[in-house]
C-alpha cells in the first residue's frame, strides 16, 4: 500500500506535460500508485491538476468506477442501533443503494417537520462548473439547514445516523430538511461535488447520502435513480442510503438521481450528506 503524500514541483510539471500530450489522467494516477503514492492522494492530485490547468481530458469520465462495499453494506439485513432495529428493505449494487425502514419514528418525523417549517427558504443547487450554490429552475423545493448537533433532538438523530452509516458525526454536513409542494421537484443531479472543486480543508468530497422520508406522499414525489431503474416511494420514517465515492476518489455517475414532481399531497425529506473526512 503506497504512503507517499507529497509531490515535487518537478513531478507536477512532468504530469502537466504528460496530460497535455494526451495521456489519460487515470493511467498517470495508476502509475503514481505503482510508484508508492497513496491512491487517494494520486487521484485527487490528478483531478486538481486537470481542473487548475484546464486540461481537456477524457480520462476520468471514461474510467470505470471501482465499486467498494461500504461498512453499512456488511451489517446484514437488520441494522441495530442503540435504540432501534432497522430493516433493510432492498439493495442495489450499482450504484450502491440500501433502502431502510424504521429509521425515524412517526413522532420524530413530525417533530422534525414542525421544527423546520418556519425556517424554510428556496432551495439551491451546487453549480457543476463553479461549485458554488445558486437558486435554479430544476430545484423548486424549499429547504433549511440545521447546524451540526444544533439541539439535543438533532444530536440524538445524528448519533443514530453515525451508528447506521459508521461515519463519525463530524463527517456529516448539517441536516437539511426539504419540503416539496404539488408540482415541485429536484431534477436529475449528483450529490458529489465537481471533482476539481473539492475543498480538502472542509471534509473533502461527499461520499454518501442518507435521505430520510418524513411523510407519506399521496402521489408522485418518488426518488428516482434513472440509470439503475430504481424508484423509491416516500414512506414516513424510512430512508435510502446511497454511496458514490470510492477510496481512490472516483465518483459514481450511476448515482444520478432526482425527486420527481409531487402530484398530490406534499413531500418532506431530510438529507444527511457525508464527507470523506471530518468537516469541523
Ligand atoms: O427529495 C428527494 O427525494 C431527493 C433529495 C436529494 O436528492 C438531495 O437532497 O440531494
Ligand atoms: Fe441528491
Amino acid at each position: 500500500m503506497g504512503t507517499i503524500k507529497q509531490m515535487s514541483g518537478e513531478l507536477r510539471d512532468w504530469i502537466i506535460e504528460t496530460l497535455r500530450s494526451g495521456v489519460s489522467p487515470v493511467v498517470i494516477a495508476d502509475g503514481l500508485v505503482k510508484k508508492g503514492f497513496n491512491p487517494r492522494y494520486a487521484y485527487e492530485s490528478l483531478f486538481q491538476i486537470v481542473g487548475n490547468e484546464a486540461i481537456q481530458t477524457t480520462g476520468f469520465e471514461d474510467a470505470q468506477y471501482q465499486y467498494e462495499t461500504p461498512e453499512i453494506g456488511r451489517k446484514g439485513n437488520t441494522i441495530y442501533t442503540n435504540d432501534r432495529e432497522i430493516k433493510v428493505l432492498s439493495k442495489v449494487e450499482k450504484p450502491f443503494i440500501l433502502h431502510l425502514d424504521n429509521v425515524l419514528s412517526a413522532e420524530e418525523c413530525e417533530q422534525l417537520i414542525s421544527l423546520s417549517s418556519a425556517r424554510l427558504k428556496p432551495s439551491k443547487v451546487v453549480d457543476s462548473v463553479t461549485g458554488e450554490e445558486r437558486v435554479a429552475p430544476g430545484r423548486t423545493s424549499k429547504g433549511m439547514y440545521y447546524s451540526l448537533m444544533e439541539n439535543s433532538f438533532i444530536a440524538k438523530l445524528e448519533k443514530r445516523f453515525e451508528e447506521i452509516t459508521t461515519y463519525p458525526i463530524e463527517h456529516g454536513e448539517g441536516l437539511q430538511v426539504l419540503n416539496y409542494s404539488a408540482g415541485e421537484e429536484y431534477k436529475a443531479h449528483f450529490d458529489y461535488f465537481p471533482t476539481n472543486k473539492v475543498d480538502h480543508s472542509k471534509g473533502g468530497q461527499r461520499i454518501a447520502t442518507l435521505l430520510l422520508y418524513l411523510n407519506d406522499v399521496e402521489e408522485g414525489g418518488e426518488t428516482v435513480f434513472p440509470k439503475a431503474g430504481v424508484s423509491i416511494v416516500p414512506k414516513k420514517g424510512s430512508a435510502v442510503y446511497f454511496h458514490y465515492t470510492n477510496s481512490m476518489g472516483q465518483v459514481d455517475r450511476m448515482s444520478v438521481h432526482s425527486s420527481i414532481p409531487v402530484i398530490r399531497g406534499e413531500k418532506w425529506v431530510a438529507t444527511k450528506w457525508i464527507r470523506e473526512s471530518k468537516i469541523y
